[in-house]
C-alpha cells in the first residue's frame, strides 16, 4: 500500500535541488576548464530546475526515450514533479549542458579518480585478506554506500553510528547454503569504494562456490555524481590488484573466463521504478542485488509507503530472490520504523531480502 509519490515540494528534495546541485555545480567548475557555453548553460539549468517549467529539446538525440519515459511532468513546473523523476532528467541535462553526449568525457571523473588516488585507501582497505567470511564481505559492500560522493556534498565528513534497521543477512547466507552456486546479479551504485567493495563482495562470493558467474549492471552513462558506468568497473579493478587479498587478480580472470560479465542498458538511467523495466533489462537470473539508496528507491518505488508495508509486499512484482543493501539516504522506507527526518542523514543501514 503506497501513499503518495516523493515529489519535489518534500523538503529533502527541495535541499537536494536549491542546495545539493548548486554546490555540485561549483565544484564542477573548479574542476573542468569550462567555457561560456558550459557554464551558462549549466547555471541555467539549475535555475530553470528552480523556478522554471520542464524542457525538452526537439532535437535531443534521445528525445523519443525521454517521450516514452514522460508521465506528463515535461512542460510542466519542475516543483510540482516527482522527486525521482526530476532528479533522474536533472542528470541527463547535466551532461548534456557539459557536452558529455558529443565528447563522453565524464564530468565526475577527477571526483572519482581522486577516490580511489586517495592516499588514506590502501590503509582503509588494509583488512583485506583471501579468506573474508561471508558476513565481512557482505557488509563492506553495505557500507560501501556510505562512500557516495554525492551525498558527502550535504552530510559533509559523516561521523555516524551506522546501524542496520532491518537484517537479512540469515536469511541471503541460507539462501545460498540451500540453492548455491547460483548466478548472481550485482545492480551497481557507486564507483569508488563503494564498487571496489562491492568486487571485494563478488570475488568472496565466487571464491566461496556461492556464485556460480556474476553480472554486473552499471548505467550507461556517468549519472547522480558517482555511479559506476563501465569505465569505472575497469578503473576500480585496477586498483583492487594492487591492493591485499587477490581479489582484483582473481576477478581479472572471472572476467576473462566469462564468469563475470558486465551489463548496462538504458533503462538504469530511467526515471521510472523497476516496476516499468523492459524485459531486455534481462534481471531475474539467481540472486540479484541492488545497491545503494538510489536503486532502492526504484526498487520499492519512490513513495511514502504505509507503516506496515513489507519489503516482500513491495517488491512482490520480481519473480525471483532480491537482496538490498542500502544507506539511507532519502525517506523511502519499508519493512522497518525510522523516523522520516533520521532517513535521510546516512546514519542508518538495511539488509532486506523477499522470500520468494
Ligand atoms: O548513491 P546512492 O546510495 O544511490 O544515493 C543517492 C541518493 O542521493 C540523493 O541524490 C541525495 O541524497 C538521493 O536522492 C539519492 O537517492
Amino acid at each position: 500500500m503506497r501513499a503518495s509519490v516523493v515529489t519535489l515540494e518534500s523538503a529533502f528534495a527541495h535541499q537536494v535541488f536549491h542546495e545539493r546541485h548548486p554546490e555540485m555545480i561549483r565544484r564542477l567548475f573548479d574542476a573542468h576548464p569550462y567555457g561560456p557555453a558550459e557554464r551558462t548553460a549549466l547555471e541555467a539549468l539549475v535555475a530553470e530546475t528552480h523556478d522554471g517549467v520542464i524542457t525538452l529539446a526537439d532535437d535531443a538525440f534521445d528525445r523519443d526515450r525521454w517521450l516514452a519515459w514522460d508521465r506528463g511532468y515535461i512542460g510542466t513546473p519542475w516543483s510540482k514533479a516527482p522527486f525521482l523523476w526530476a532528479e533522474s532528467y536533472f542528470y541527463r541535462r547535466l551532461l548534456g549542458a557539459v557536452g558529455y553526449f558529443d565528447t563522453g568525457v565524464d564530468p565526475f571523473a577527477p571526483f572519482k579518480t581522486a577516490e580511489l588516488l586517495s592516499p588514506s585507501l590502501a590503509e582503509d582497505y588494509g583488512w583485506l585478506r583471501e579468506d573474508l567470511d561471508f558476513d565481512t564481505a557482505l557488509l563492506a559492500s553495505l557500507y560501501g554506500n556510505r562512500a557516495d560522493l554525492g551525498f558527502q556534498l550535504i552530510a559533509g565528513s559523516t561521523d555516524v553510528h551506522d546501524q542496520l534497521v532491518a537484517d537479512d543477512s540469515a536469511h541471503v547466507r541460507e539462501f545460498f547454503d540451500a540453492h548455491g552456486p547460483v548466478p548472481v546479479t550485482f545492480v551497481l551504485d557507486n564507483a569508488g569504494r563503494e564498487l571496489l567493495s562491492d568486487l571485494i563482495f563478488a570475488d568472496h562470493l565466487l571464491t566461496s562456490g556461492r556464485a556460480s558467474e556474476i553480472l554486473l549492471h552499471t548505467k550507461p552513462y556517468p549519472y547522480f555524481v558517482s555511479d559506476a558506468t563501465h569505465t569505472d568497473v575497469g578503473e576500480c579493478l585496477r586498483r583492487l590488484r594492487d591492493l591485499p587479498g587477490g581479489a582484483g587478480d582473481r576477478l581479472h580472470k572471472a572476467a576473462a573466463e566469462g564468469r563475470m560479465r558486465l551489463r548496462t542498458h538504458p533503462f538504469h538511467c530511467a526515471p521510472l521504478s523497476f516496476r516499468d523495466m523492459p524485459e531486455d533489462l534481462d534481471l531475474g537470473h539467481g540472486l540479484t542485488i541492488f545497491k545503494g539508496d538510489l536503486n532502492y528507491r526504484r526498487l520499492v518505488g519512490d513513495c511514502y509507503w504505509e507503516p506496515g508495508t513489507s519489503f516482500q509486499d513491495a517488491v512482490s512484482y520480481l519473480a525471483g530472490p532480491v537482496v538490498a543493501l542500502r544507506i539511507l539516504k532519502s525517506e523511502v522506507l519499508v519493512g522497518a520504523e525510522v523516523d522520516p527526518a533520521e532517513r535521510v542523514t546516512g546514519a542508518h543501514a538495511l539488509i532486506q531480502m523477499n522470500q520468494p
